[in-house]
């Protein structure tokens, strides 16, 4: 999207230049950080630390500092973040699912049973910005789960830890086990293990296009939640929208990360010309005014669509990590839309409410990937095992079956676990 005249495109000439979810160069570094840290351990952790975040800094942050930071946090920061974590834990509690039983009808039962993962790692991003918010949306869902082993990493700061905030709310929220390191590299020590770091079994929390790229490359070697990367928000609106909440809510985004894209669809081009201008008045009383103008000339549009049920068909399509319906009546398009991270409906529910308050994860897929995957959940920190119990008289009613299936695959040893129980 240009800035500098106004600039709302035609849908059919539209197509979203978001973030290329890494790139060759990228994926080259994070290949290059990988293999350093799976050869290296620990020394190499603390060099690239070093060299990407300019500070050598001991690996282990102590129970110390973040009870410290704690009580150094301001009272209304404390209160906001112990509300939000309240918040968090019950919506997170009543996503439990429940385990299945299913009495068959020759005697036997099949089940469905939920077990917690044993070891998790946890991401809170702290690059360009901290996020304490990040702290609970990843490791409160992990305690609801029943998880018993967490390990959160962070980038640190100049000081060698990182940023009090987040420190603090690993406090309010119990983690016992956090690391200063981040980026690729913090991902890598997370997946394969270095002296100081034991490896985990899934992986799980947002980051910039280094982290997101590092969780790809990882995968499969250990489990991943999403590739919660560069943040997305997509407005569908029409001309009853006030456009000064339209552009507050893609700045809102814009300002996380150059790579960050901000959309608004709309069959009414008066409303987005309306919303360019409030974009080039707000852009400006922004502290992270050029962050925010990089993302929306990289990664922003205003689109002039057919109608309302178009514009969610180009959402399907695109998946965005985050979708504002402003509408007359926005429950109504709900049903027309499948394919997004996260949706908020109507013109009092800003995305930021579900960055920080209302209870929703704000971990959640982007780069397409909510074409597959959802947003992090209590769920994401759980297997399930399906478990079968036979007694003689069931497995001699289904023996004939299985004996024939298994001559049809010429595996005779499998006929013969069958048979040998038959002949009691
Ligand atoms: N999708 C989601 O659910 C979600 C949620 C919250 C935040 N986010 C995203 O998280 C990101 C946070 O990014 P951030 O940068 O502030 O913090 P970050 O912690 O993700 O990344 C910082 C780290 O990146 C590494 N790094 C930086 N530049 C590098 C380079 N040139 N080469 C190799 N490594 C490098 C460094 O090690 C640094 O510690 C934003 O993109 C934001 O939109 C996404
Ligand atoms: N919008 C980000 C991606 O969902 C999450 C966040 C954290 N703090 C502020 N915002
Ligand atoms: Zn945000």
């Amino acid at each position: 999207m240009r800035l500098d005249r106004v600039d709302v495109i035609e849908q059919d000439a539209f197509a979203w230049e978001r973030a290329t979810g890494g790139g060759a160069d990228v994926w080259a570094k994070v290949a290059r950080i990988v293999e350093e840290v799976r050869a290296g351990g620990d020394d190499a952790l603390r060099r690239l630390t070093q060299a990407l975040d300019g500070v050598d800094a001991p690996l282990r942050v102590p129970q110390e500092a973040m009870e410290a930071a704690f009580r150094g946090l301001a009272p209304e920061l404390r209160e906001a973040l112990a509300r939000a974590a309240d918040r968090i834990r019950r919506f997170h509690e009543a996503q439990r699912p429940e385990d299945l039983l299913v009495q068959g009808e020759d005697g036997e039962t099949l089940e469905m049973v939920w077990r917690p993962i044993h070891r998790v790692g946890v991401y809170a991003p702290g690059g360009r910005a901290a996020y304490p918010s990040t702290v609970l949306m990843d490791v409160i869902p992990a305690q609801v789960a029943g998880v018993r082993s967490i390990a959160l990493v962070s980038p640190p700061g100049p000081n060698g830890l990182p940023h009090p905030a987040v420190l603090a709310a690993a406090h309010l929220v119990g983690v016992e086990e956090m690391y200063a390191v981040g980026g690729a590299q913090a991902i890598a020590a997370l997946a394969y293990g270095t002296q100081t770091i034991r490896r985990v079994d899934k992986i799980v929390g947002p980051g910039n296009l280094y982290v997101a790229t590092a969780k790809r490359m990882v995968m499969g070697d250990v489990g991943i939640d999403s590739i919660a990367g560069p943040t997305e928000v997509v407005v569908v609106a029409d001309d009853s929208a006030n456009p000064a909440y339209v552009a507050a809510d893609m700045l809102a985004q814009a300002e996380h990360d150059v790579e960050a894209g901000a959309v608004c669809l709309s069959p009414s081009r008066a409303l987005l010309e309306r919303v360019h201008e409030e974009i080039v008045a707000q852009v400006a009383r922004l502290p992270r005014a050029e962050i925010a103008r990089e993302a929306l000339q990289r990664h922003g549009a205003l689109v002039h669509v057919r109608s309302l049920e178009h514009a969610l068909d180009l959402v399907n399509d695109m998946a965005p990590e985050h979708v504002e319906i402003m509408t007359r009546d926005p429950r109504a398009l709900l049903r027309h839309l499948s394919t997004a991270g996260a949706v908020f409906l109507g013109p009092y529910t800003p995305e930021p409410v579900g960055d920080y308050f209302a209870g929703t994860n704000h971990v959640l897929p982007t780069h397409g990937s909510a074409r597959f995957s959802s947003g992090l959940g209590t769920i994401d920190f759980l297997r399930r095992m399906t478990v079968a119990a036979y007694s003689a008289e069931t497995l001699a009613r289904h023996a004939p079956y299985i004996e024939v299936l298994a001559d049809a695959e010429a595996l005779t040893a499998h006929r013969e676990a069958v048979r040998i129980r038959r002949e009691e």
